[in-house]
């Protein structure tokens, strides 16, 4: 079931910016990421998102509801982090959580606490007088204790450390499990290769890819590398016939890449050469992206 629908929206800011025909749908329960360099048009799609701004062309449909003219009623299955936190009034994290709490009329101050603890957030601080990653914070806690169908989040990481990072990524699975749809730019692709089920790609406020992470997490093509202990053993393993993608000859070392289905045979045929060692290369998103954008240029 689409939750998320987003058609041919279309933002011209003139000179190449903004948003182009972008078309995604994004289904109830799924974590998805949206990635992209600096100005590529996150923002802009997930103001979009919000109901912040209007389309030249194309629409956003948020649970059946069009994001501009229902913005009001959407607002309430949705909780935003924006990629730019400022807090109105001059409260303390304590005071902006529980009015957050009680305006939303969703969520409790339980949880806000539980999670301030989670993520070791002093909500005793004054709001203005917190650092970028304390703000972070308590944005992330706003958006998560209100327990909102959908969550939409414009790099939620920024600021957070590695440790508070990680701390993220698991509260962000455990929303996974409690069935929500989460949506959330990042520029950090091992985040995203953590927790989304897919990833779409924007360059140049265009769509380049859909990445279903499971084509990466299962992927069973398969890259292996070897070192030989001999020249003349290295040169044999060259005549055989296998994929080769790299050769280092220097170093006497062999890439090759190869189906699962055909690992075992390949094994075999290595027994009978003597090896420094053997080992897979693991492809991550990132090595996966960078090939992608390489070939867009
Ligand atoms: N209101 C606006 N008027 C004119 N140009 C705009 C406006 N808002 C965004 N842009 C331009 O549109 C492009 C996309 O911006 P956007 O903020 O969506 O990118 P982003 O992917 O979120 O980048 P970042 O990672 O830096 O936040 C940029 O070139 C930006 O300068």
């Amino acid at each position: 079931m689409v939750y998320i629908d987003i058609k041919h929206l279309t933002k011209d800011y003139k000179k190449g910016r903004g948003v182009f025909d972008i078309s995604l749908e994004i289904e109830k329960g799924e974590v998805y990421g949206f990635v992209g360099v600096n100005g590529a048009g996150k923002t802009t799609t997930i103001r979009h998102m919000m109901g912040f701004i209007k389309p030249d062309e194309g629409s956003v449909t948020i649970q059946g509801l069009d994001a501009t003219k229902s913005s009001a009623e959407v607002k309430r299955y949705v909780s935003y982090i924006p990629g730019e936190i400022n807090f109105p009034g001059n409260t303390s994290g304590e005071e902006f959580l529980k009015e957050q709490i009680y305006l939303s009329g969703r969520g409790s101050w339980g949880r806000a606490k539980e999670l301030s603890e989670q993520l070791q957030l002093d909500v005793t601080a004054n709001v203005h007088s917190m650092s970028k990653g304390m703000k972070q914070k308590t944005a992330i806690v706003s958006a998560l204790a209100s327990d909102a169908d959908i969550l939409i989040m414009d790099e939620p990481t920024t600021g957070l450390d590695p440790l508070m990072r990680d701390v993220f990524i698991d509260l962000l699975k455990e929303e996974k499990e409690k069935g929500k749809t989460i949506f959330m730019s990042s520029h950090i692709f091992q985040e995203v290769e953590e927790v989304c089920d897919r990833v779409a790609v924007i360059q140049e406020g265009k769509i380049i890819e859909v990445v279903n992470m499971k084509n990466i997490r299962y992927n069973k093509n398969k890259e292996y590398r070897m070192e030989f202990k001999t020249e003349e053993d290295f040169k044999r393993f060259i005549g055989l016939g296998y994929q080769i993608s790299k050769v280092k000859a220097e170093d006497l070392q062999i890439f090759v890449q190869i189906h699962d289905e055909h690992i075992n045979e390949l094994i075999q045929t290595l027994k009978d050469f003597d090896l420094v060692y053997f080992k897979e290369i693991k492809v991550h998103f990132e090595d996966y992206i960078t090939e992608v954008f390489k070939e867009e240029k």
